[in-house]
């Protein structure tokens, strides 16, 4: 199966340091719904795998989390596109938890959840913690340079990290 794996806040979604907090600050990037499904439609199933440490911190709760979701799902199903499965860790840094990025917990979930390994499957992020959590499995670390992605390149990404401009670049990519 054509699998690709997507951060939420700074892939999808423009990310804040504030955490993003209801479905209101939920705003997607240029060109990254389309990019989803453009992805969709050409065949790829496209998952997510985000760290939501705001619900641990009591920012947000998860009915509120389910519905950005749902207003993301359904402006990908608008364009023609399926968003499948979203993932996510809703632990703080302190609850040693196995799922929270750098980890691979997340994305052993999806490996699960469509019985398909990971070795080589595209992980989009805008942190270093994404694309570690790439290399934990094996998978392919792609950094956009959206989001956190412009500080993220300034740092020591691991050496077979791909870097694109942004998610409708990475879809261009693949889909050429
Ligand atoms: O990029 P993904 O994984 O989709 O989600 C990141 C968010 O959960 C938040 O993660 C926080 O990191 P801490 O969880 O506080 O270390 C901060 O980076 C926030 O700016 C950010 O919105
Ligand atoms: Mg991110
Ligand atoms: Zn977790």
């Amino acid at each position: 199966m054509q699998l690709i794996i997507l951060d939420r806040d700074g892939v999808i979604n423009y990310d804040s340091d504030d955490y993003i907090k209801s479905v209101d600050e939920w705003i997607a990037l240029p060109g990254a719904l389309d990019a989803i499904a453009r992805l969709s439609r050409a065949g790829w199933t496209v998952a997510v795998a985000t760290n939501q440490s705001g619900l641990a911190r009591g920012y947000y709760t998860v009915p509120v989390l389910e519905s950005m979701h749902q207003v993301l799902r359904d402006a990908v199903q608008q364009r023609g596109g399926h968003l499948g499965l979203i993932t996510y860790c809703p632990h703080g840094p302190d609850d040693h938890c196995s799922c929270r990025k750098p980890l691979p917990g997340l994305l052993e979930q999806v490996a699960q959840h469509y019985q398909t390994p990971l070795d080589g499957v595209w992980f989009v992020g805008d942190s270093l913690r994404d694309l570690q959590a790439a290399v934990a499995v094996n998978a392919q670390p792609v950094l956009v340079c959206t989001g956190k992605g412009e500080l993220t390149r300034a740092q020591a990404v691991p050496s077979n990290t791909l870097i694109f401009a942004d998610l409708s670049a990475v879809a261009d990519q693949l889909l050429s």
